[in-house]
């Protein structure tokens, strides 16, 4: 991690003691500890209470100071002072746990955060269409930065920071394996927007515009890819496990086939696809983070990086 010389580094027992329970009260309840065991059994609670305690106490900080600045810049330009939505972003590999990470935050968020109203949306709803990525001759690099529709995204975020009451995301689904039509998020006024995918760290290929312009604070999540590997087949393993249930589902000709075969398959697009955009696009992302997550085996973080400046 050559690359890092501009972030603290901290293992996970010297992060958990920025967050003090004699002083601070976030509290996490055994019903709150149900809700998150009840969308992955398999999360380590003891990495709820050692990384995302001390990281929710520090976004809480963070967005303060954000809000604050908010009204003063306002006051400056004689400016109606409003609610700017805090844009937190979760970038990393397929697989990596994204979308897990997203959804602990987003609950600890909006236990903590009292009478605030926190969304979390995917950047996947913002792929073109499996329609579209084929007429484009790109159906076989979904997730790769011409796949999405950028100034769609772009668009939806400058929408959800200037304050428009209802904006929409479209959303993806894993289980049809296309943008489902017709189908949105509506995000209305948020007082806090999480937003996952891949690139939320990349610059756009055909726009002049970051996404990361309108985050205000970023998480990286990474591990070694050969971790990652396995978790995409641990988890293409689980879709086999449902899809044979619903002849509507993508995979369910894999399913009820050779699953050895299916799980060729899955290592084929590993291999050609999600591991080369790894390689090409996301990794080199990494740097341009706030905080990058490092996750070891069974999906335990045992270190962080904090940007200094
Ligand atoms: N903290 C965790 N503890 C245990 N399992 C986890 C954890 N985070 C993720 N997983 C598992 O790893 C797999 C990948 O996680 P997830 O679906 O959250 O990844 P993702 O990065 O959002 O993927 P994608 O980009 O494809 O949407 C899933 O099977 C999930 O259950
Ligand atoms: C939807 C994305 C791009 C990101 O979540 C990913 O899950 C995906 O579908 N990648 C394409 C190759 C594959 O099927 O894994």
């Amino acid at each position: 991690m050559d690359d890092l010389i501009n972030y603290y580094s901290f293992t996970k027992s010297e992060w958990k003691h920025f967050y003090d329970e004699n002083e601070r009260n976030l509290p996490l309840t055994p019903s709150e500890l149900k809700h998150i065991k009840a969308f992955n059994d398999q999360i380590s609670i003891e990495d709820v209470a050692d990384i995302y305690k001390p990281l929710v106490h520090m976004i809480r900080l963070q967005k303060n100071n954000f809000d604050k600045w908010q009204t003063t810049k306002a006051r400056f330009l004689h400016k109606r002072v409003r609610t700017v939505p805090f844009i937190i972003g979760i970038s990393g590999s397929v697989a990596v746990g994204k979308s897990t990470t997203a959804r602990v935050l987003e609950e600890l968020l909006s236990n903590y955060f009292t009478g605030e109203h926190v969304k979390l949306i995917t950047t996947d709803g913002f792929l073109y269409s499996n329609a579209e990525l084929r007429k484009r001759g790109i159906y076989d690099k979904k997730g790769f930065p011409e796949s999405y529709d950028m100034r769609q995204l772009i668009t939806f975020l400058n929408e959800v920071k200037a304050g428009v009451p209802v904006t929409k995301s479209p959303v993806y689904s894993h289980q049809s394996y296309d943008i489902i039509p017709n189908r949105f998020e509506l995000v209305d006024r948020p007082d806090v927007l999480i937003v996952e995918g891949i690139n939320t760290l990349q610059l756009p290929s055909n726009e002049q515009i970051y996404i990361s312009d309108f985050t205000d604070f970023s998480i990286y999540m990474d591990a070694d890819e050969k971790l990652i590997e396995k978790w995409y087949l641990d988890r293409f393993g689980r879709l086999m496990d449902t899809a044979f249930q619903d002849p509507d589902n993508y995979y369910y000709d894999y399913a009820i086939g050779d699953r050895q075969e299916a799980f060729k398959m899955a290592r084929r697009v590993w291999d050609t696809i999600d591991l080369p955009n790894l390689k090409a696009n996301i990794l080199p992302t990494r740097s341009r983070a706030d905080m990058i997550m490092h996750k070891t085996e069974h999906h335990i973080i045992d270190r962080l990086y904090l940007r200094k400046y």
